[in-house]
């Protein structure tokens, strides 16, 4: 067989040379092959196969020495063999054999090319063997494709040649039709391009619906070094927004009824083994509970360990499509939501209030931790979902707030409903002062004796701190390089000392955390006339959806008598359906706004009722914030010179 190999190639290069010279067809070169392989081939068996039994001293092994052990001959190419090319080597260099064919053309560059080739390869066997109606001019049958006669006749007695694989039945398979076939893999999306989406959306919803201006925070409150505001694009208020936004919903419609949210839309959720499911039936109810799935032909299966097939729960599976760091992507941290609404809810004020409202039976309702995942009682109806997320914000305490409210760094419209001479050189207290954008330019621009802003988010109060240095003249701000504020952290305000008060800004501004809501009407009583103004811009809301009426209206008390006489209340209570939207940040809210009857329409009434005691109220007027969420009549309430203090 080595012999026939050998035969084979060197003939190779006869035909290769003989088609240079443009002697024969290619067909004739094969057909001419064939035969002299078949010659070839009854020498072999005439025993004539062997280099022994030929004697013409040229070796037909293949392209390798033969092991010496076997009694074969083993020659080692001499060390000066490149010298002399031309002459035979022996046995085991077949490749030289070439070179002295008798049939090689010689001279040219053309010789020593194919020559250098020739020598390069491997002995080239031609097929004899073909399969599925192939032969040496059609190998793989290609002319069968053109005729559908001739195709079926060689095909038919292809199974004995080679016959037909068995295809392995591998059971159905998933397939998964992705919803833009066009794009499957969401190539297209680029995160950018999400983000834009979002952002869009948002800036149409505050401009179309009233209480989402809530939605805007503080930029600063991150920050802590910039003075620029910009409206939210921070995820974090989706949380909001998704919860009761019913900026698309008529009036009206949203007052008991619940929205479709966008997670309660059916979507489809591929899985790696093709399987599909929807959320729609798969997920969470509104009262948080697990449902099963309703279609266990689409759930998931495993294996026990007896070996049988078991339902995966829905809840054990992470869904593809929503990933664990799902609220990180949209910019919110778990942990700082958690921590910061604990900040609130562990501080004593708040806790103070708590354990005043709270009745031995409902003990448990008010704490953060035991906010969600309520069980309905049996029969009763289900409660809503209270994610751990939108507690952070639950008192409005929102960190971009006027970053929203004033997108463009402008100055806050309701500073022109002010009349400086309502402040100058009086005593001013600021409730709910947030960042304290707006108590920092009533301290700059109306010269009060002191204005103290409160609020009870401490870190509201930090950053309002770090921004009294943002509302310092030039100069006075250049005087402090920026080393000594990143060295030694943010400029205080003066200190006081007795009642001797600094009146020039920033020494007349003060930034505390406090809930100002009283626990008890006793300590309503006590409560003494400190201010000449106090305001409650945007407060009332959160106040009354987490004490609810009474606290509400001891709320208005304590303002009334905190009050010197003459002294004035500013107040801009936020409208009765933009409560809705928020009942369900927390459980003690969702509580409250279902109990909710003094309704702010009535304030007005209620605070030149007896009960309060103000005497005369009048709507201010000015221009309006770019923004429609933002329109709320703004109040001020006096308080009777003659009043008792
Ligand atoms: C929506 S913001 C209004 C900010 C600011 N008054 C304004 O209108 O520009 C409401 C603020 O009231 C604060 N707040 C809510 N309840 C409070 C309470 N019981 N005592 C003090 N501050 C409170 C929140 O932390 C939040 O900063």
């Amino acid at each position: 067989m080595a012999a026939t190999e050998s035969i084979v190639a060197s003939q190779e290069v006869n035909v290769s040379m003989d088609i240079l010279d443009g002697k024969q067809t290619l067909l004739e070169v094969v057909e001419e092959v064939e035969g002299q392989s078949q010659e070839l081939a009854n020498h072999g068996r005439d025993g004539l196969s062997t280099p022994e039994a030929r004697g013409d001293g040229q070796s037909f092994l293949p392209n390798q020495e033969r092991d010496g052990k076997n009694g074969a001959t083993s020659q080692v190419r001499p060390a000066n063999h490149h010298a002399d090319r031309n002459q035979p080597l022996g046995r085991g260099h077949f490749k030289r054999r070439h070179a002295s064919s008798s049939h090689f053309k010689r001279g040219g560059p053309h010789h020593l090319k194919w020559r250098r080739k020739t020598v390069e390869t491997e002995p080239i066997v031609l097929p004899s063997d073909f399969l599925l109606g192939g032969n040496i001019t059609d190998p793989l049958n290609l002319n069968s494709m053109q005729d559908e006669e001739v195709n079926r006749m060689l095909n038919a007695k292809t199974p004995t040649s080679s016959p037909l694989p068995n295809r392995t039945v591998v059971g159905d398979v998933g397939l998964i039709i992705p919803g833009d076939v066009t794009d499957p893999l969401h190539l297209n999306q680029t995160p950018r391009s999400g983000k834009k989406r979002r952002h869009k959306r948002r800036r149409r919803r505050s401009e179309g619906d009233l209480d989402d201006s809530e939605h805007y925070i503080d930029e600063e409150a991150t920050e802590g070094i910039t003075t620029g505001c910009k409206p939210l694009v921070m995820d974090s208020k989706e949380s909001f927004s998704k919860e009761g936004c019913p900026e698309h919903i008529p009036e009206g419609k949203d007052k008991e009824k619940e929205r479709v949210s966008p997670k309660d839309k059916v979507s489809p959720v591929s899985f790696s083994h093709g399987h599909k499911r929807t959320r729609h039936n798969s997920g969470r109810t509104d009262d948080g509970q697990v449902t099963p799935v309703s279609d266990t032909n689409h759930t998931p299966k495993r294996r026990s360990k007896s070996g049988e097939k078991e339902m995966i729960p829905m809840e054990e599976i992470v869904s593809p499509v929503i990933s664990p760091d799902h609220e990180k992507r949209r910019g919110v941290e778990p942990t700082r939501i958690v921590s910061r609404a604990l900040l609130i809810e562990n501080h004593p004020s708040t806790k103070e209030h708590r354990s005043h409202r709270r009745t031995p039976d409902k003990g448990r309702g008010n704490h953060v931790g035991s906010q969600h995942k309520k069980q309905p009682e049996q029969g009763a109806p289900s409660a809503p979902h209270f994610r751990p997320k939108d507690q952070v914000f639950q008192y409005g305490n929102y960190d971009r707030y006027y970053g929203y409210r004033n997108p463009a760094k402008e100055e806050d419209v309701r500073l022109s409903y002010f009349r400086p001479d309502w402040f100058k050189n009086l005593d001013v207290l600021d409730i709910g002062c947030n960042a304290g954008h707006l108590t920092l330019s009533i301290a700059r621009d109306y010269a009060p004796r002191k204005i103290v802003g409160m609020d009870i988010d401490q870190n509201l109060i930090r950053v309002a701190r770090r921004n009294i240095r943002h509302y310092l003249a030039p100069e006075a701000r250049d005087s402090f390089p920026v080393s000594m504020a990143i060295q030694y952290g943010p400029m205080a305000a003066g200190g006081l000392v007795g009642d001797q008060v600094a009146t020039q800004f920033p020494n007349n501004v003060f930034f505390t955390q406090a809930n100002y809501v009283p626990d008890s009407d006793s300590r309503v009583q006590s409560q003494q006339p400190e201010y000449d103004v106090i305001l409650a811009l945007s407060l009332t809301k959160w106040i009354h959806l987490n004490w609810g009426d009474a606290a509400m209206k001891r709320t208005f008390q304590r303002v009334f008598r905190q009050l010197r006489p003459g002294g004035r209340f500013i107040v801009e209570p936020q409208p009765w359906k933009s409560y809705g939207r928020k009942k369900k940040l927390t459980e003690r809210i969702f509580t409250n706004y279902k109990q909710i009857q003094f309704r702010p329409h009535q304030f007005v009434a209620y605070l030149l009722s007896a009960e309060v005691g103000f005497s005369s109220c009048r709507q201010l007027e000015g221009p309006r914030n770019k923004s429609k969420g933002f329109h709320r009549p703004v109040y001020m309430l006096t308080k009777s010179p003659a009043a008792p203090p």
